[in-house]
């Protein structure tokens, strides 16, 4: 039977942070802040696949009160899940993400941050969708406060 799951997260810029999406250091002069790397695209495709999993999220998998990830690769976090999805009998067949960000230009890494997810999830790279929009300069992701993700996930539960 196919289970889905929909993920959403948002993490706001902080100086002196690196910027990371998908898995990929994106060059810029201001990162996100978090507990872990902030990787708001990869939080919000946990998210959806625990969401298809009926497993809770990564706030209940990865608690932010955890030392153990402080600064922690979102993408390592990412195998776990997929892992505890095999575990579970679950099949990761396809999944969709979208950023929301003003800025910067996130189409030149699109391909490397489906190549570097699928690689963490274990799945051939044409399963894995990744898409970037501005809110035409609106609200807190168009005031360049912050990002915001999406994805849904879709699972194959083996039933
Ligand atoms: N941070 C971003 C935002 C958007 N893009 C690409 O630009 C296209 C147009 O964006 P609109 O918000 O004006 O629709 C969008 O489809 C993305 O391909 C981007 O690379 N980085
Ligand atoms: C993965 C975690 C671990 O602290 O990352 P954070 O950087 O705290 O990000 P957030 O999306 O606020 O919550 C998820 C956390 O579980």
């Amino acid at each position: 039977m196919l289970r889905i799951g929909h993920g959403f997260d948002v993490h706001a810029f902080a100086e002196g942070r690196r910027l990371v999406l998908g898995g990929v250091d994106v060059p810029c002069e201001r990162g996100l802040a978090g507990h872990s790397d902030a990787d708001v695209l990869a939080h919000a495709l946990m998210d959806a696949l625990l969401g298809a999993m009926r497993a809770g999220d990564i706030g209940k998998l990865f608690p932010d009160t955890d030392p153990a990830y402080e600064g922690a690769d979102s993408l390592v976090l990412m195998s776990h899940v997929a892992k505890l999805a095999r575990e579970r009998g679950f099949a990761i067949q396809d999944v969709d993400c979208t950023v929301a960000a003003q800025a910067p230009k996130l189409a030149p890494y699109r391909e490397q941050m489906r190549e570097r997810m699928a690689a963490a999830l274990g799945v051939p790279v044409e399963h894995v969708g990744v898409k970037a929009t501005t809110t035409e300069r609106l609200g807190f992701v168009g005031r360049e406060e912050g990002m915001a993700a999406w994805a849904v996930a879709l699972l194959d539960d083996g039933r």
